[in-house]
């Protein structure tokens, strides 16, 4: 039978264009991707919807993509119809990782900037990237239909920035579609065809997996040389496993079974596995009977840059928070997590992340898909520690700080970009130096904007510098940076004692100017938090046995009976029983029963709302006309 020219598995490599579209987070990735659905007509209009692509709750609800997608388009051009593999990427700073597998997937890369913008930090670092990879950058002005857009001055600086003419950058429109069929052909006509051998055996990148309750393990692939077909064994050469797929096939606009997938094709293969370390990101699917020599260069594995525990709530669904973070690394390759145990928590994980977005992000989707709940210790970044005797510790968690005397603490540090219009230059120098920034080079992207280079600790960085940021520029500056080594610091632990006894969960590393500082926001938050009790209870924050800071919960004695006189027993058994329901609700700290509301309110450190920090921008913004 006669398979038409670019059916699945058939394509012919010269009529296939891979793209990814880049760009900062809001400048429209997903507005466009829907706008190019919408006039390749594989969405029809009644199911069409704003951000088609984002397919989490949490992506539609919070507006911001997590994870990268990839659809299969047709598209015509000139009489002759090709092929797109386009991917739309997420734009915030913790998922970078996901923006690095996508490019690997792709030939090119649509490079947006919002014209009412301009070029922002992660514009910058996504194109770097986008370049290392010897892509082909395809640069774009959205949002020309704002009134407030500047498209010739941005245009200019785009052109400066990758060395192009004005006129080759774009002009297009999300909201109303205006210049995309013009992108689209320009995709087409400048985005290399995949470069594979069709010939050879196989070789697919497994960029992404994902795990289905009922079907198991999804795990989306590149092809890069040969064909896979239906029914065909296929091997994972890093992990040395044989599977017979289920399913193969394609996402146009959803998933979509075919009978081959052929080289430069993206697509997915359903294993039927459900154990989940059968299966890597960055691993590849070659088949049993033809197995190519050399596996793909496959994915340097990230680094997490902060830890936190994760506790479940009743400690009797340990083996399930197992099972669910097993499940969810499937499709956050960048998750890692060892067991830990907490004297106050009990039985739970060390979860590296890579970011606050990032951790919230985990935790959401543990309660949401897995229905976990659970508390999440304040997060933290990891020390070298050194001691007088010469061990060596690595510490993710401050309870495991070592005892003793300590010659040096080595913390991580990252390389800073931040870019602002030149009257935050001031503020945005303090702020810097506030979170113990040294300055680097600075340098004018027009002449109403900047680029400031700093080296900062990343625990100044990670927790509110973000929003501190955003609140001293109106929302203009925007913030990137990369990890960049180690540097001795004067870093001291910080622990909190409730009647005496030390609780591991509460205890910080922190700069020595601010251990202070620590000390009574902790100590003065407890005792607002821990319900009075029979006795006294001293609540103090301690730097090894040097007390540096205490607050007191003062007794009481509750009678629950009091205002029960005489009569009925039952009803007097009854608020016994009320009680004692209550009492089971409490961790025993010692003698000290403290409510779990008041771990998970302690614990929190209201950070990482980028929900709410991108409502305040969108606030600002608007406020500015
Ligand atoms: N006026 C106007 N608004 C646009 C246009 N494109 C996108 N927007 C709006 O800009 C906001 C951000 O758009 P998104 O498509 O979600 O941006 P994104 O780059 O995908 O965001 P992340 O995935 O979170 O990085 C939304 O409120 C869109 O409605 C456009 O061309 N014109």
């Amino acid at each position: 039978m006669q398979e038409a020219k670019n059916q699945p598995g058939f394509t012919d490599q010269s009529l296939i264009r891979n793209f990814c579209i880049i760009a900062h987070i809001d400048h429209g990735k997903s507005t466009v991707a829907d706008r190019i659905l919408q006039l390749s007509g594989i969405v029809p209009k009644r199911e069409m919807h704003d951000r088609f692509l984002d397919r989490m709750d949490i992506e539609q609800e919070r507006g911001i993509t997590i994870k990268s997608q990839a659809v299969r388009l047709p598209w015509v051009k000139d009489g002759v119809e090709y092929t797109l593999g386009m991917i739309d990427t997420p734009g915030h700073v913790d998922f970078t990782y996901e923006v690095s597998r996508a490019l690997e997937a792709c030939e090119g890369a649509v490079l947006l900037v919002d014209a009412t913008q301009g070029i922002e930090a992660q514009t910058l670092s996504n194109l770097y990237m986008a370049l290392e990879d010897d892509l082909t950058i395809i640069p774009v002005l959205n949002k020309i239909d704002l009134p407030s857009a500047e498209p010739d001055k941005h245009a200019e600086e785009i052109a400066n920035l990758i060395g192009c003419s004005t006129d080759e950058v774009l002009r297009v429109s999300g909201k109303t579609g205006e210049g995309i069929r013009e992108l689209v052909d320009r995709i087409v006509d400048q985005v290399p065809a995949p470069k594979g051998d069709p010939k050879a055996p196989a070789r697919a990148l497994i960029f992404d997996s994902v795990y289905d309750s009922y079907r198991g393990i999804v795990t989306y692939i590149r092809m890069v040389d040969g064909e896979l077909k239906e029914r065909q064994k296929i091997r994972m050469m890093g992990r040395g496993t044989v599977h017979d797929p289920i399913e193969l096939g394609v996402i146009s606009p959803d998933m979509t079974p075919t009978k081959a997938l052929g080289a430069g094709e993206v697509g997915y293969i359903i294993t039927g596995v459900k154990d989940v370390s059968q299966s890597k990101v960055g691993d590849t699917v070659t088949t049993e009977a033809n197995p190519a020599n050399e596996p793909l260069p496959g994915y340097q594995d990230p680094q997490p840059m902060v830890y936190s525990g994760l506790f479940p709530i009743d400690n009797a669904q340990f083996p399930e928070l197992r099972d669910a973070l097993d499940k969810l690394k499937l499709n956050d390759a960048a998750l890692v997590y060892e067991p830990e145990t907490s004297v106050a928590l009990g039985f739970g994980f060390r979860c590296g992340f890579l970011g606050l977005l990032h951790m919230e992000i985990v935790t959401e989707r543990l309660s949401r898909e897995f229905g976990m709940d659970l508390i999440a210790t304040a997060p933290n970044v990891t020390y070298q520690v050194t001691m007088e005797d010469g061990s060596e510790h690595t510490v993710t968690n401050p309870s495991e700080f070592p005892d003793g005397k300590v010659r040096r603490i080595l913390e991580p540090v990252v390389s800073a970009d931040i870019i602002t219009p030149k009257e935050f230059i001031g503020p945005v120098m303090e702020l810097c130096q506030d979170h113990r920034g040294r300055m680097g080079t600075m340098e004018y992207l027009s002449p109403e904007r900047v680029e400031m280079h700093y080296k900062m600790p990343l625990a100044e960085i990670v927790f509110d510098f973000f929003d501190q940021l955003k609140s001293r520029t109106k929302g203009y500056a925007s913030l990137d940076y990369q990890s960049d080594g180690t540097q001795s610091a004067d870093l001291v632990k910080v622990d909190i004692l409730i009647q005496g006894e030390k609780i591991d969960a509460f205890s910080a590393i922190v700069h020595k100017d601010k251990a202070y500082a620590y000390g009574v926001m902790m100590t003065k938050k407890l005792r607002k938090l821990i319900p009075r009790q029979q006795f006294e209870i001293p609540i103090q924050a301690a730097i090894g046995s040097r007390i540096i800071a205490r607050e007191t919960i003062s007794a009481l004695r509750k009678d629950v009976l009091a205002k029960c006189y005489g009569g009925d027993i039952t009803r007097k058994r009854k608020l016994l029983e009320k009680q004692k329901a209550g009492k089971k609700r409490m961790k025993m700290l010692g003698h000290v029963e403290v409510p779990q509301e008041a771990f998970i309110a302690a614990l929190s450190t209201g950070q990482a709302q980028d929900r709410d920090t991108k409502d305040k921008i969108r606030a600002a913004a608007k406020k500015e006309g």
